[in-house]
């Protein structure tokens, strides 16, 4: 019998079976701890050093995980993330949440700073949360680029079904953001654009050029 997997709650509907349902990010147990200060606020030197305290978000009443089935859909066979109800422009969707992962690559001088061996680069559900040159006064460790990301692929919540618009739709109706969570920490968002989420839409947003550029055979 396949071990079960550690949920932080009951997962929604049409969850599958393989991914570990989220209600708060996680950090990859390889997280180094001198860069999760840049995931949280700045506070006054003088006052506790922060903490990553994430609170939990449960699934919003707004959206459903469907089954695409419409023949036509460039994703048919798979999963979308839908609005139950009519959303308005400019709101918090859902927060995308992930594994925390960070990438640390030594700056050379044959080095254009565009390297990344990080191996979640590959991940269709990772997002580019933070990017730190190695001459940025926030970067602890000095010489290296610093890449933080968060990856959806074998842990998240119902924003990892969220499709691209490409083939779908003639825009996106929302975008990704970051944006903080109750707990301070820095964080992937999905919000709605100004015309918003008709009711039964399905929400859909523009991975970019450069993300379908990088998966061209
Ligand atoms: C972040 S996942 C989105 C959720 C995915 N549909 C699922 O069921 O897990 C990204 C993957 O969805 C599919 N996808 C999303 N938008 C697409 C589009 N416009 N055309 C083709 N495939 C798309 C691709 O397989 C892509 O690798």
């Amino acid at each position: 019998m396949p071990a079960r997997l550690a949920h932080d709650a009951d997962p929604p509907s049409h969850w599958p079976i393989s991914v570990t349902y989220l209600t708060k990010p996680r950090l990859s147990p390889t997280f180094p701890p001198e860069l999760v200060p840049l995931l949280l606020p700045l506070i006054a030197s003088s006052g506790p050093p922060p903490k990553f305290a994430p609170r939990p978000s449960t699934h919003p009443s707004g959206v459903i995980i469907k089954p695409i089935t419409s023949p036509g859909h460039p994703a048919v066979g798979q999963l979308g993330l839908f609005a139950k109800k009519k959303i308005p422009g400019g709101e918090l969707v859902i927060p995308y949440l992930g594994v925390l992962h960070a990438s640390v690559t030594p700056f050379t001088t044959t080095d254009s700073g565009g390297s990344n061996p990080d191996s979640h680069s590959s991940s269709d559900y990772d997002l580019s949360l933070l990017r730190l040159s190695a001459v940025d006064p926030r970067n602890p460790f000095h010489g290296s680029h610093i890449s933080i990301g968060v990856d959806a692929a074998m842990m998240g919540n119902a924003a990892r079904f969220v499709n691209d618009f490409r083939g779908v739709a003639g825009a996106a109706n929302a975008e990704f953001r970051v944006g903080r969570g109750e707990g301070g920490e820095m964080r992937m968002e999905v919000w709605s654009l100004k015309a918003g989420i008709g009711k039964g839409e399905e929400v859909l947003v523009s991975y970019g050029k450069g993300w379908w550029g990088a998966r061209k055979g």
